[in-house]
């Protein structure tokens, strides 16, 4: 059997690469007048969402988005947030909403999500996005999906005609990158906690995307050899380190392409994030 010694497929490297560009999209942006800002909302005070919407305001701050920090306390009603959502959807200045998720258990999600404008929608979330993107012409994408996505067009890695197996079914990750797949014509597996042999579904597929939020859970006997293998997991294992779905080290062994984590998918997702701002901004000068 032939032994390969992945390659990283660097997240953190493209995020700044496609932060640079995006940098010159704002200034020609301000030049005409338009400053792009995200409204981007935090309830609650989970320690993880605190330390995602940090590093958002510092990658908009890096490029030129403006942004605006409405952190409400954990109690805050459905009522107060579709209210400040009302309010965001009706300010021209503002070209990007986001709601950090999970929400506290007395906001319904769909509600929220529902709410937003779907074209200040930079999460992709709403029906009308996720509608279009699975009828193929997609407005507004889920940042994790797309980041996925540029990061094997970075690679350069084909999808047509290659069998995917895609571990998770998340309205955030398995969803919307099944849609996309399939739309860059590969034929694709949605796997899930009610799936039989799961691990002989995984060892077929040309590229694992494991989303389920388990330990490393995938190791080299569910992998095929030379398989590309995206690690979309952000766990702590029983140390205390942080780890993905995908052991990392006995893995590596095998794949011919891996995502780290930290530094694969993550800083990608909030890169996409700042791209579909920019987009909404130029789409609002057109
Ligand atoms: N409104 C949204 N909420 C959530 C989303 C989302 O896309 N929109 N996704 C996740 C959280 N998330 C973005 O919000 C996110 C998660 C992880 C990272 C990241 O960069 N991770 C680092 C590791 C960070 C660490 O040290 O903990 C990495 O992988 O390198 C960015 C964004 C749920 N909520």
């Amino acid at each position: 059997m032939a032994i390969f010694l992945a390659i990283k497929l660097d997240g953190k490297k493209l995020s700044q690469k496609i932060a640079g560009q995006l940098q010159q999209r704002v200034t020609k942006l301000k030049a005409r007048g338009v400053s792009p800002k995200l409204a981007v909302i935090l309830i609650g005070d989970d320690p993880a969402s605190q330390i995602y919407v940090r590093n958002k305001r510092r990658m908009a701050k890096k490029i030129g988005i403006e942004t605006s920090d409405l952190r409400l306390p954990v109690a805050t009603s459905e009522e107060k947030l579709l209210q400040i959502i009302a309010e965001l959807n009706n300010d021209v200045t503002v070209h990007g909403i986001l709601v950090q998720l999970p929400l506290p258990p007395q906001i319904n999600e769909e509600t929220i999500i529902q709410a937003i404008d779907p074209l200040k929608d930079v999460d992709g979330f709403h029906p009308f996005n996720m509608g279009k993107l699975f009828m193929g012409a997609p407005y507004a994408i889920p940042c994790t999906p797309n980041g996925i996505m540029q990061l094997l067009a970075e690679y350069r890695i084909p999808l047509a005609g290659k069998k995917v197996v895609i571990v998770g079914r998340s309205n955030i990750v398995g969803r919307p990158l099944a849609a996309l797949m399939i739309n860059h014509n590969a034929t694709v597996t949605v796997a899930h906690s009610y799936t039989k042999n799961l691990f002989e579904l995984t060892r077929r597929a040309d590229i694992l995307v494991a989303a389920v939020g388990k330990a490393e859970l995938f190791s080299q006997t569910a992998i095929k050899s030379g398989a590309v293998v995206i690690d979309v997991g952000i766990n702590r294992n029983a140390a205390g380190k942080l780890v993905g779905d995908i052991d990392q080290i006995k893995v590596a062994d095998i794949a011919s392409y891996l995502t780290p984590v930290p530094g694969g998918v993550g800083p990608m997702t909030i890169a996409m994030l700042m791209k579909q701002t920019v987009d909404f901004a130029e789409r609002s000068v057109k």
